[in-house]
């Protein structure tokens, strides 16, 4: 049935193929939702697939089996254009900020290529810079700033603002918290909260840690032994 959602149906993926390479599966039949709006947590120890299996639903990887459904289309049947779309408005945050920045870029610098990418015409750019700087709470000051002459947290606010510029409808924030000081984790979190309410995104929050599951997430589910228990 159609429903407006980022859907994993029945996702299996194997490793390692070919005559010498030795099978491993790293998931089998995964099912899950993520809604416009909504969270769904996955958790579960490290090295279980789930990395693996967020790369899945954004599109970076394919699974051995399985669909994964964008608004009720399957990725698999999507012609080049529908995929380019998909792959804007299904975007991945990653654990480390510091790896989101080109270290010899000042912040404006790659803010404003992306702008470019985007074919926003020049004249807009000071205005959704600052309407970005904005909904992630930082002041313009650091446009200025090499990423090495900001904080954890600075920067991994900054990497969801580039990709806010995309308008995506879904996120898969894969450990979104787990490289921040513990101070800044509770702030970063609100701060995602925050922004899904504004602009009605949809995430799959990957997480370790259950308390940040459970802050977050509407519903969830734990990756363990290959296999998606939903947790009530
Ligand atoms: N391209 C690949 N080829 C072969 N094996 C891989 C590949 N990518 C990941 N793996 C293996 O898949 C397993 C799951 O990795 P993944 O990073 O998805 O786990 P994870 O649950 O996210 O772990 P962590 O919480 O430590 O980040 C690991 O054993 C990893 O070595």
């Amino acid at each position: 049935m159609f429903s407006i959602s980022l859907k994993a149906d029945s996702l299996s993926k194997i490793y390692g193929t070919g005559i010498i390479g030795r099978r491993r599966c790293i998931f089998r039949k995964v099912s899950f939702e993520v809604r416009p709006g909504e969270t769904f947590g996955l958790m579960g120890p490290s090295g279980e697939g789930k990395s693996t299996l967020g790369r899945v639903i954004a599109g970076l990887e394919k699974p051995t089996e399985g669909t994964v459904y964008y608004n009720g289309s399957p990725l698999s049947e999507m012609k080049k254009i529908g995929h380019a779309a998909f792959r804007r408005k299904v975007q991945i945050m990653f654990q480390d900020p510091t790896d989101a920045f080109n270290p010899r870029k000042k912040i404006g610098r790659s803010v404003s290529e992306v702008l470019t990418l985007l074919k926003t015409p020049d004249t807009e750019h000071v205005l959704k810079t600052k309407e970005m700087l904005m909904t992630i709470g930082l002041s313009e000051e650091v446009l200025s700033r090499y990423p090495s002459q900001l904080s954890g947290g600075q920067l991994q606010r900054l990497a969801l603002g580039r990709i806010l510029l995309l308008e995506p409808e879904y996120i898969v924030l894969d450990e979104p918290t787990s490289a921040l000081d513990v101070s800044v984790q509770a702030q970063t979190l609100h701060m995602l909260k925050k922004v899904q309410t504004e602009k009605n995104i949809g995430y799959l929050l990957i997480s370790h840690d259950e308390a940040v599951i459970r802050f977050m997430s509407g519903s969830c589910g734990s990756l363990e032994n290959g296999q998606l228990k939903i947790i009530d």
